[in-house]
Formats: C-alpha cells, structure tokens, sequence
C-alpha cells in the first residue's frame, strides 16, 4: 500500500492511501510538507482566523507573506502583513519569475502575488505554508499538479454580515467596499472548488476547525 508522509507536531508520521491525502505533496524537493490554500471574500474574516490559527494551532504552520501595489493600511508593517512593492518592482518580479501566481484582485488596479521566495523558504522549514489568497489565484494554484492544497473556503455567513464586517472594519472607502462586494458575489460561487468550507459566525470555532481538519491529514 502506498504510503505518503507528512510533517506534523516536527516528526514524520505516514498515512495510508485511500485517506484524504492521496498524492503526494507538490514540492519535489520536501515530500514532508504541503500548501494550505485559504480563500473567501474580502471581509470574510480570513485574516483574523489565520492570525489566531498560526497562534493556536500547534502545528508547524506557516503563513506566506504576498506582495502588494496597494498602499499600506496604518499599522501595517512591510515584510510582515505584504511585501509592499510599486508597479514597476512588481511588474520586474513578474518578469523575473519570481510569482508563484498574481492577480489583479478586485479590479481597482491593485495587484496581488505569492513570491516563490516565501513557499520555498517555509517548505524547506518542513512547514505547512498558508497561502491567503483570492479565488482567481487559487484555482491557478489547483491548475498546477505540482501542488495539491488542502484549500478551506472561508464564509461569512452572509452577505449582509460581510457588508457589515467590511465597513465595521473601517479600511476601504464607499468605492472600494462596493468592489469587494461585488467581487465577493463572484468569488462565493467558487466555494465548491475548495475541498473544506468553514462558516466563519465564530473566530474561536473556525480556528478549532481548521485545526482538526488539518491534524486529520496527519493521522
Ligand atoms: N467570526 C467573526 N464574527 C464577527 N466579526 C468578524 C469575524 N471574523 C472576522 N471578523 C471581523 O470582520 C472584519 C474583517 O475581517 P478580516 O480583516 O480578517 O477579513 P479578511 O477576510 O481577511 O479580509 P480581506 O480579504 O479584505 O483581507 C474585521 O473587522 C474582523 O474583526
Ligand atoms: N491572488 C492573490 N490574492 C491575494 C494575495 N494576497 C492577498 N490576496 C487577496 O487579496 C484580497 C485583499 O486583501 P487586502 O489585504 O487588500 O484586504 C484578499 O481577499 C486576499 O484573498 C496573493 O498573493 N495572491
């Protein structure tokens, strides 16, 4: 029987196939560690979940840190929430093969992108590495039979509690709300291209869950 390992808890465990993870994971060069794909629409909460997940979870999780065009909202640090580039840095990345995948996310002229960089660096670690990232860019990601996420979906509950969380948060103005949301309705009818869907009407019960499901791949 074929048997695939993965890194959990920083010791090599093996599972059996015909369990979730039949395949193994994407990156030739570590066969111990895999993606995690995070997507759900702007306001979903996922970044919160994540912050708390990396904290809580005691898994050897990673987050990878994306580069952005867009501006840094106040208290956000480069190098620790986005790699904050201008356009022409950002275009010379593209041209220098540096994206694992980018996108220009919510159509406002503002481009997103996973630096090769930051997946290598974590999966050499042995770690699981988060990509948080839009739906466009993931399904790029599950296009490439090089990887093979474990992608969660993240929901909001609906879409009047997104509107709310959106504007609660305080961080894009009327015209960039009404983009999100209108990405946000795009994005939703993607959700079963994802293997887990999480209903996010709980920080404390989305993290938990995200956990377990994470620790079953290890068991
Ligand atoms: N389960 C929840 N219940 C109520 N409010 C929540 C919940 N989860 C997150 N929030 C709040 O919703 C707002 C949006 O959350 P967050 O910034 O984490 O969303 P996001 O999905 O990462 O958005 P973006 O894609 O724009 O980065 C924040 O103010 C956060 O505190
Ligand atoms: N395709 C990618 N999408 C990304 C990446 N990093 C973040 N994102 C998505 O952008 C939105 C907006 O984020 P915000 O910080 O401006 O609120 C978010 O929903 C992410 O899913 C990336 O590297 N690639």
């Amino acid at each position: 029987m074929t048997q695939t390992e993965i890194m959990c808890h920083g010791e090599r465990q093996s599972i059996e196939s015909g369990k979730r993870q039949q395949r193994p994971p994407g990156n030739p060069t570590d066969p111990v560690a895999r993606l995690v794909v995070i997507s759900g629409p702007s306001g979903a909460g996922k970044s919160t979940v994540l912050r708390r997940l990396l904290r809580e979870c005691d898994l050897p999780l990673a987050m990878s840190v994306s580069a952005t065009t867009r501006p840094p909202r106040p208290g956000e640090v480069n190098g620790v929430d986005y790699h904050f580039l201008d356009r022409d840095e950002f275009r010379r990345r593209i041209d220098a093969g540096d994206f694992l995948e980018w996108k220009e996310v919510f159509g406002l002229g503002h481009y997103y992108g996973t630096l090769r960089s930051e997946v290598t660096t974590g999966l050499k670690h042995g770690r699981w590495v988060i990509l948080e990232i839009d739906v466009q860019g993931a399904l790029a990601v599950f296009q490439d039979s090089r990887w093979d996420p474990v992608s969660f979906f993240i929901h909001p509950g609906d879409m009047n509690e997104l509107e709310r969380r959106l504007r609660s948060r305080g961080t894009e103005d009327e015209t960039k709300i009404v983009a999100r949301l209108k990405t946000a309705a795009r994005e939703m009818k993607f959700s079963d291209h994802y293997r887990h869907e999480i209903i996010n009407e709980s920080v404390d019960h989305s993290v938990q869950e995200i956990c377990e499901i994470l620790k079953e791949y290890c068991s």
